[in-house]
């Protein structure tokens, strides 16, 4: 199957990139005068100046080296050789020539590293999974598990089978299309930190990749504190010698700002920061991508896209079970950790950056470092933390977080959090964003709602009445689950009254898309496979986000401070809407017609 018969989507980027990507990976690519040299050869990037040519270019990264036509007049290429960049020279150009006549000459590696865990096999070998049946992944591919645990590969196929849904329902030949992906993936068992044990998955990867031109990606679901061990290992004994070698890194980074500069450096010790993909799985959900579209791309949203119409911005998460079963995790980590510093504060920097120049990676990442370094650090009067209390409703019991038994019996960890923010710039002076992250509440939910401020004068007060603020406008961006959009907007009730009533203007996805919506893990896995580093997180836009949380979580610690308990299944403490009443705000998901 060639590239141009696939079923994939061939452009999943709706407009041509900017010419401008080239500078900025060369100074990516460059070494810095402390940086070590690389440990193995991490070969050539080839940059294309915009043509029409390119306008797939996503497809076109897939390949990179192996598959852009030679055309030196239009192209930059660029060798990086032992952390060097350097101009390849014709000699070079041609001996990559004929390495890349052909993109039948390329291969995917893909190692799970951790592969025997629960991420691995919930999300990650499904989501590859459901590429393959797409036809998203590039025609030679192989994947390889690794983790310490003794598995044959029949015993991973046997497990990962399990996992596996024909979630594209409506398709034939499930069940032939899973044994083809089942045949393709392998196991090795080794340990994190033995270079010898990868230096044994290179040969079989080799043997996999018959010669042809490799490029790998090493995908990290394990925890954390054997990240550098894996990346140092896989750098010097499994990284590719004439192809690409990315390595997709999972949260958590780090504990607070010291920590996670301390990883980053660990991590740039053997990579370059274009190599390092740090995902964070919110920005692969297609209503977090469809973000931008909806402001960018639509006259009557961008223009009211500021302090001067919109009175407040609340950012909710919540989830209706507990920590069980991961509470050793968590009780490290807490809620404002786990999903405020990262998914919420994601979300909210694509909510308010400035336009960007580009639908480029680095144009929009630099746009939300901006905003993110324009954000006032979070101050303790303008949080609130709760923990769940165990709770009973129709004769079941619901454990409190403290039941678990992997957790402290004293523990402060909050499982609840809600938080004011500001951004202090021209656009957004004075607007507060509220956020809401919590556990073991009534409801599963994650959405962005948007209150706009009242329409000036009171021309219908005979409906309203004197607060006004009841009666603006609110749009709500439903993340999960049953994604939608709405406005809701005031309409005259049908009649000969004039009476009025709050009514929504409804894009509900389910009855709108007949197409199922991907998991979050199949955009990015493709994504960064393709090269394509958009929804992943730069090391700067990291450090941002640490130095926002990190002296509001020292704070919590040093002084122990409490946290309200509430119940399990509850709306969660009540601290929250006194937090929202401080800045005039009512909480979006809790009034009685959200
Ligand atoms: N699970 C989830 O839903 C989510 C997970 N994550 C992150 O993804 C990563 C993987 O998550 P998950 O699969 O749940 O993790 P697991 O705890 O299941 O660990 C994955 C594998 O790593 C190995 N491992 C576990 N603990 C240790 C240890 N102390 N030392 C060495 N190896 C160990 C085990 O493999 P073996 O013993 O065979 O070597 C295990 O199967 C973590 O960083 C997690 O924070 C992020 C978001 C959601
Ligand atoms: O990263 C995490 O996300 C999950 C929620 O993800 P979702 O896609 O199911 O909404 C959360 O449960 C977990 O605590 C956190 O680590």
């Amino acid at each position: 199957m060639a590239f141009s018969s696939l079923k994939c989507p061939s452009s999943r980027f709706a407009f041509p990139p900017s010419p401008g990507p080239g500078s900025r990976r060369v100074a990516a690519a460059s070494p810095s005068p402390s940086r070590p040299p690389l440990p193995r050869r991490f070969f050539s990037k080839r940059i294309s100046s915009r043509s029409p040519r390119n306008r797939h270019w996503s497809v076109v990264s897939m390949h990179e080296a192996a598959t852009v036509p030679l055309s030196p007049e239009k192209e930059i290429d660029l060798k990086v050789e032992n952390g060097v960049a350097s101009a390849i020279s014709a000699e070079d150009n041609r001996d990559l020539a004929a390495l890349s006549t052909s993109k039948k000459d390329s291969t995917v590696s893909i190692t799970v590293v951790g592969a025997s865990g629960d991420l691995a096999k919930k999300k990650i070998f499904p989501a590859l999974f459901a590429l393959y049946y797409e036809d998203c992944l590039p025609e030679h591919f192989t994947i390889f598990g690794y983790a310490r645990s003794k598995m044959t590969d029949a015993e991973l196929r046997n497990t990962v089978s399990r996992t596996l849904t024909c979630r594209i329902d409506k398709r034939e030949n499930c069940s032939e299309k899973m044994d083809q992906f089942l045949r393709r993936c392998f196991y090795h068992s080794g340990q994190y930190d033995s270079e010898e044990n990868f230096a044994e998955l290179d040969k079989k990867l080799k043997e996999h990749e018959a010669g042809r031109l490799s490029n790998r990606l090493f995908y990290l679901s394990i925890p954390p504190n054997i990240f550098i061990d894996v990346v140092k290992c896989a750098s010097k004994s499994a990284s590719s010698a004439n192809g690409w070698t990315r390595v997709i890194v999972e949260k958590p980074f780090g504990r607070d700002s010291e920590s996670s500069a301390a990883l980053t450096r660990g991590l740039k010790e053997y990579l370059v920061e274009d190599q390092i993909f740090r995902i964070d799985h919110y920005l692969g959900k297609e209503l977090v991508e469809n973000l931008s579209v909806l402001r960018f791309s639509n006259l009557v949203f961008e223009p009211l896209w500021s302090r001067q119409y919109i009175r407040n911005v609340q950012l909710i998460f919540s989830e209706d079970f507990g920590t069980e079963g991961r509470g050793g995790y968590f009780d490290n980590y807490g809620i404002i950790r786990d999903i405020m510093q990262n998914h919420l504060l994601q979300i909210l920097a694509l909510f308010a950056m400035e336009t960007p120049v580009s639908l480029d990676a680095e144009d929009i990442r630099n746009e939300k470092v901006k905003v993110l370094r324009s954000m006032r650090p979070l101050q303790l009067e303008n949080v609130v933390i709760g923990q769940y209390k165990s709770h009973t409703k129709g004769g079941t019991i619901y454990p409190a977080y403290l039941d678990d038994k992997t957790v402290p019996k004293d523990s402060l960890t909050p499982t609840f959090a809600a938080a004011a923010l500001f951004i202090d710039n021209a656009r957004w002076d004075g607007v507060p964003f509220l956020m809401k992250a919590g556990k073991a509440l009534h409801t599963r939910r994650a959405e962005i709602r948007v209150q706009f401020r009242h329409v000036p004068g009171n021309l219908y007060k005979r409906s309203f009445g004197t607060d006004l603020d009841r009666a603006t406008n609110e749009l709500v961006i439903r993340v999960q689950p049953d994604e939608a959009i709405y406005l809701k907007i005031n309409n005259k009730i049908p009649g000969l009254g004039m009476r009025l009533d709050r009514s929504n203007l409804n894009l509900h996805y389910a009855a709108r898309y007949s197409k199922e919506i991907p998991d979050a893990y199949e955009r990015l896995l493709l994504d960064a496979i393709e090269g394509e580093r958009r929804l992943f997180i730069r090391s700067d836009e990291l450090d941002a986000a640490w130095a926002l949380f990190t002296p509001l979580l020292k704070e919590l610690e040093e002084k122990k401070i409490a946290p309200e308990l509430y119940p399990y299944g509850s709306r969660g403490p009540v601290g929250a809407h006194y937090l929202a009443s401080k800045y005039g705000v009512r909480w979006g998901d809790l009034s009685s017609e959200h």
